[in-house]
């Protein structure tokens, strides 16, 4: 059962892991949350249940997985912070039964990521990763066998979101012909062309990118049968999830020379921290670039998520407002000065609003505003009172049927 106290902010406890920047701990701490717990890297499962159970917020990038049992630990858990744009590490839907709203960065790493994938086609194209290694160990492999401009050649973006429409323009700015495939019918941007057949899209094109999440729809969706699909002699790129690409299938592609190259930044399993070992089929395979999942990880990148994960999370305790929350009742708030705010978030059922109305209606107690949003499953609103009232309210509240978490600001 909550507090019918609002929670001190020195009482608030908040779980940074995985080395989120630093501008998120100066936001925290400008807005008067000083019990911050900090970790450079993520925690073995153990060790994250011991410190998640009396966290209040959450800050995780991509390796911190919030599963089902994780998550029932954490009963005090009020938000969860992803300082990414990936949201498939946390079970979103048991975060919401819970009443626990989950927050991300949808734009803040999009252009490094488009940038490094740039980069990667023209070194790829021209056979720089072999090169460098030969000469590294003194020798000189001076050849212009297999080595490529990239102007006129054809891209092929799997993924027309975010990433992939940015990496769309600056693929066609350097004289790439762009195609995308996509689930849903993208508006091209322009001169680009959407192609409705995966296998069509691979077969035309010489550079395949991947900028898809990862869902139920696109884990292993890049196996030995899309990899048969590409064109002899062309370029695989992956910097979106680990999951969505057969390794091994492409450890066979880029052996038997099917593939001229390919890049990659997210694997299957990572390491849980720089200490450990990184394991892949891929490693010591010519022509083959593979980076630590670093693709959002640049000095602006990290620094702008920082900002505006930690911005969301201090507004939804400071105030409640929910927007831009990936699995939760969106509610747009104002300030509440001289009221107590009371939070209530329910199941989504029949006849939950005409009881908690009730609770003020026979108590007699004047609603100075109210705000209400609801998804299929969760119900949350949002009622300014009176402070002589709140505590009263707030204990009606929590008895009502339904009920899965509630706060108090003031
Ligand atoms: N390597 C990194 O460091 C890094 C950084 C940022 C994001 N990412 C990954 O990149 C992903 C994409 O990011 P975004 O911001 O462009 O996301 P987005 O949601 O803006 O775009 C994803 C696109 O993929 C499409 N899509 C979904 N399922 C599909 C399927 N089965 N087949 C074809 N298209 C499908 C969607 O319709 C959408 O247009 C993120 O979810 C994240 O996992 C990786
Ligand atoms: O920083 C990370 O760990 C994840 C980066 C990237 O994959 C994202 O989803 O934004």
């Amino acid at each position: 059962m909550s507090k019918t106290v609002s929670l001190d902010k020195s009482k608030i406890k908040i779980l940074l892991l995985e080395g989120v920047h630093q501008s998120a701990l100066d936001m925290f701490q400008s807005q008067g949350y000083s019990n911050i717990e900090y970790h450079k890297g993520s925690l073995p499962e153990e060790q994250l249940i011991e410190s998640i159970r009396d966290a209040h917020f959450i800050g995780i990038r991509s390796r911190t997985q919030l599963t089902e049992s994780v998550l029932a630990e954490a009963q005090k858990l009020v938000a969860i912070g992803c300082f990414c744009i990936g949201t498939n590490q946390v079970d979103l839907n048991a975060a919401l039964t819970r009443g626990i709203a989950v927050f991300n960065a949808p734009y803040s790493n999009t252009r490094s990521v488009a940038e490094l994938v740039i980069a990667e086609i023209i070194m790829l194209m021209r056979g720089i990763p072999e090169k460098n290694i030969v000469c590294h160990r003194g020798g000189w492999m001076k050849s212009a066998d297999n080595s490529y401009e990239i102007r006129g050649k054809k891209l092929g973006i799997i993924g027309y979101g975010s990433i992939g429409t940015q990496l769309s323009v600056m693929a066609e700015s350097m004289g790439m012909k762009v195609y995308y495939y996509d689930v849903v019918t993208k508006l091209p941007l322009g001169n680009a062309q959407q192609i409705a057949s995966l296998e069509e899209l691979l077969s035309k094109v010489d550079v395949v990118s991947l900028h898809v999440p990862e869902t139920a729809s696109t884990k292993n969706m890049f196996g030995a049968r899309e990899l048969g699909w590409m064109k002899e002699g062309s370029i695989l790129i992956n910097a979106s999830r680990g999951t969505v690409v057969d390794i091994e299938a492409l450890a066979e592609n880029i052996t038997s020379k099917k593939l001229l190259g390919a890049a990659i930044d997210v694997f299957p399993v990572e390491p849980r921290s720089n200490k450990d070992e990184f394991l892949s089929p891929l490693r010591g395979l010519d022509n083959v670039i593979l980076t630590p999942h670093i693709g959002g990880s640049t000095m602006e990148a990290q620094e702008m998520i920082g900002v505006e994960v930690s911005e969301k999370l201090v507004r939804y305790s400071d105030n409640g407002t929910s927007t831009m929350s990936v699995n939760f009742p969106e509610v747009a708030l104002p300030s509440h000065p001289g009221k107590h705010r009371l939070l209530h978030i329910h199941k989504n059922v029949p006849g939950i609003m005409s009881q908690i109305n009730s609770v003020f209606s026979e108590n007699n107690i004047n609603i100075a505003s109210q705000f209400l949003q609801t998804n299929e499953n969760v119900g949350y609103v949002v009622i300014d009172v009176d402070a002589e009232y709140s505590e009263l309210a707030l204990q009606k509240l929590q008895q009502i049927q339904g009920t899965i978490k509630t706060r108090v600001l003031f």
